[in-house]
């Protein structure tokens, strides 16, 4: 009896708490990377008929995990990946990465989240693997003001290996139980101020308790998921309108520009 092993089947089913129905809201209105409060209607409607192209069926959003040294990048990783938390310090070595696999709108959607160094020795091996990041998450401890004036830093770092226009960006401040209300109301002005005029969406966490965690990465996957649909239906759309530009070439406006255009293509 012969076995058909293909690579759908070699994958286990998408966890039944990675499953995306609704768009997840963002955690503050005055820094977030849209305030709407539900899909898109198009990416709605492609995911209804299947049409979402390459996503879903092997598109992976890279996402890169920055920021200073133990700001706790690794810990807000394992606490959504793992739902494990350690409280003893142990320096991330050049990166780590995990993959994590989601269901949006009812389509297969994989992140891969890069933990990378904040120790200034091992920044460099790190910033060989931020090329080609959909998502930049910037940390930073909200105990720790200097951790925040850091960030920009870390976004230019991060843009210097990828196209700015491209990236989602988000601000994340952890270690939220460790601050009284009154701390922490202080800092989130500070870094609202900055997630603004970054472009950056603005979210506080907790990787001890989990406040925050996994509301977060919900969120993130789901944006991520809503862009490349629409880059995908975009792609798709730019295809049909040359369709058309082929099927009138006779039409006398068409003619022209392929007039033009000829010289460049003949050189
Ligand atoms: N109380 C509290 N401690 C935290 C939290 N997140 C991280 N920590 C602690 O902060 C320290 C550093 O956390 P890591 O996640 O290893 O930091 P990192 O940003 O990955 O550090 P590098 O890998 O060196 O860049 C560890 O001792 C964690 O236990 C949190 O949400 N609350
Ligand atoms: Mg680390």
């Amino acid at each position: 009896m012969s076995v058909r092993i293909s690579a759908m089947s070699v994958l286990p089913p998408v966890r039944r708490d990675r499953i995306i129905a609704q768009l997840p809201q963002y955690f503050r209105k005055e820094a977030a990377l849209h305030t709407k409060e539900d899909f898109n209607n198009k990416v709605k409607t492609a995911c209804q008929e299947q049409r979402t192209g390459t996503v879903g069926r092997f598109k992976i959003s890279k996402v890169i995990v920055v920021g200073d040294l133990a700001v706790g990048k690794t810990c807000l990783i394992n606490r959504f990946c793992k739902d494990a938390f350690d409280k003893n310090y142990k320096a991330t070595i050049g990166v780590d990465f995990e993959m994590e696999r989601f269901e949006v709108l009812g389509v297969p959607f994989s992140l891969q989240l890069w933990d990378t160094a904040g120790q200034e020795r091992f920044k460099c091996i790190a910033s060989t693997y931020y090329r080609g990041a959909q998502v930049v998450i910037i940390v930073f401890d909200v105990n720790d003001v200097a951790s925040l004036g850091h960030t920009r830093q870390w976004l230019e770092d991060a843009l210097k290996e990828n196209d700015p226009t491209a990236v989602q960006l988000f601000l994340v401040g952890t270690k939220k139980d460790l601050s009284s209300p009154a701390q922490y109301a202080q800092i989130e002005q500070d870094a609202l101020k900055i997630a603004k005029e970054i472009s950056a969406e603005y979210w506080a966490v907790s990787s001890l308790t989990g406040e925050n965690v996994r509301e977060f990465f919900f969120r993130v996957a789901s944006l991520a998921f809503e862009t490349n649909v629409l880059a995908e239906l975009e792609k798709s759309g730019t295809r049909q309108i040359g369709d058309v530009v082929r099927i009138n070439s006779n039409s006398s406006n068409v003619h022209t520009t392929s007039k033009k255009k000829q010289p460049n293509c003949c050189q």
